[in-house]
């Protein structure tokens, strides 16, 4: 496909997802009416839409209109400026192209970037952010207009970070070593990692480095029983497996959410028994549970920016409520001299400390030991290279 033609199919994409359709479902249903469409060009296309939806305030004033059209024209404008590049040649009225810039788009084009471009996230979150975050906050948002880097977390049980880096090479994926041990941050051909041997064997997973901060944080029992609480596709409990022997004990609300656990874990050669939430009660208590709870996930928004502009005050307060129930529920399952971890992939106090505080309050016999909030950009030099937001906090029995 020609420049133009990826930029018309990805206003096509944000036309629907602007309507309400979720970005993978507008991606996917593109795809398949785009049988000429190789690999390079779904990738092109995705990466603008993606583009669009991380900046999708900003990309509104440069591009003059919250359209489909004037969010591309905006994202571009910004991208494009300093280049020379013309982007009235990605709008050339070709077949198969946006149609050509109208005389008040190509004034807006020609004209210089604004001084200042407003944040790229709801206008609601701003207050709560700056008290929560101050003179740091503006380096955060500028990170959310950005796309995240990849991270993968090598098996230390299988593999040492240089047989792994060296594995991942054969297959054209470049790495750099992180300063946490055993995370490496891809540095090219990410898209070729789910079918590189590296990891098709179990010596990497695919892992932010912030939550591989967070658990390689935790106390973790060594030969204890470690309950993963809302496990999911049981990232953490493969993540804490690779750092302790110990039994692993998974349980999700949803149970379908574990299906790719049983193959996860045979690939990393972790034996994960599954739990059902009527048979909790009956289990022996464990010495370490994590409740990895649901959450408005606003430390992962460069990764997926469609839900930040979905987000709401009332889906905070569900969460909120979800969260709660979530810690009562565990709480009791945690052995006399056990260690309770609650974690979020959240910015927001209100999901996180302010959680908590709320448990504390209404709980008694328990006690903090540590919380910690991972800012966005944290665990590298330069922020950009760095991990998501996150928050861990430990708590024991008083
Ligand atoms: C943030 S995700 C977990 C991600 C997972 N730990 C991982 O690392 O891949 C939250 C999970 O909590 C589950 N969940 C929601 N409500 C729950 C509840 N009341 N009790 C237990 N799990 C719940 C969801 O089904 C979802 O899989």
């Amino acid at each position: 496909m020609r420049p133009d033609a990826r930029v018309e199919a990805a206003i096509i994409c944000l036309e629907q997802i602007l309507s309400g359709m979720a970005a993978e479902q507008a991606l996917t249903r593109w795809a398949r009416g785009a049988r000429y469409a190789g690999s390079g060009d779904r990738a092109a296309v995705r990466d603008h839409v993606y583009d669009a939806l991380r900046q999708k305030r900003s990309a509104a004033i440069l591009g003059g209109g919250e359209d489909a059209r004037a969010l591309m024209l905006g994202v571009l404008r910004a991208q494009m400026a300093d280049t020379g590049r013309d982007i009235g040649s990605l709008f050339s009225g070709e077949t198969h192209g946006p149609d050509p810039l109208g005389p008040a788009e190509r004034a807006l084009v020609d004209a210089p970037l604004p001084a200042t471009l407003p944040a790229d996230l709801p206008e609601w979150l701003l207050p709560m952010l700056n008290t929560q975050y101050g003179a740091d906050l503006p380096s955060m948002l500028d990170l959310l207009r950005y796309r995240a880097p990849v991270f993968l977390r090598v098996n230390l049980s299988k593999s040492t970070p240089d047989q792994a880096r060296a594995q991942l090479l054969v297959d054209g994926v470049e790495t750099l070593p992180c300063v946490l041990p055993g995370a490496l941050r891809v540095t090219q051909g990410a898209r070729r990692i789910s079918n590189s041997r590296a990891y098709q064997d179990g010596l990497v997973e695919l892992q932010d480095l912030s939550s591989q901060s967070a658990i390689a944080a935790l106390p973790l029992p060594e030969n204890g029983r470690i309950l993963d609480y809302c496990a999911g596709g049981g990232g953490k409990t493969l993540a804490m497996a690779a750092q302790i022997r110990a039994r692993f004990y998974a349980h999700d609300a949803n149970p379908d959410r574990m299906s790719d656990l049983p193959e996860r874990a045979q690939r990393a050669g972790v034996v994960v028994q599954q739990i059902k939430t009527a048979d909790l009660p009956s289990e022996q208590r464990f010495d370490l549970v994590l409740c990895d709870v649901p959450c408005s996930g606003s430390g992962t928004w460069r990764r997926d920016p469609d839900a930040k502009w979905r987000f709401d005050a009332a889906a905070l307060n569900r969460l909120n409520a979800t969260q709660d129930s979530i810690l009562d529920a565990a709480a009791p399952l945690v052995a006399q001299d056990g260690v309770l971890a609650y974690a979020t992939c959240s910015l927001l106090r209100e999901e996180n400390d302010a959680r908590i505080e709320s448990f504390l309050g209404r709980t008694s016999g328990w006690k903090l030991v540590s919380s910690r909030q991972w800012r966005l950009g944290e665990g590298a030099e330069q922020p950009q290279n760095g991990g998501d937001g996150f928050f861990v906090a430990h708590l024991t029995r008083e």
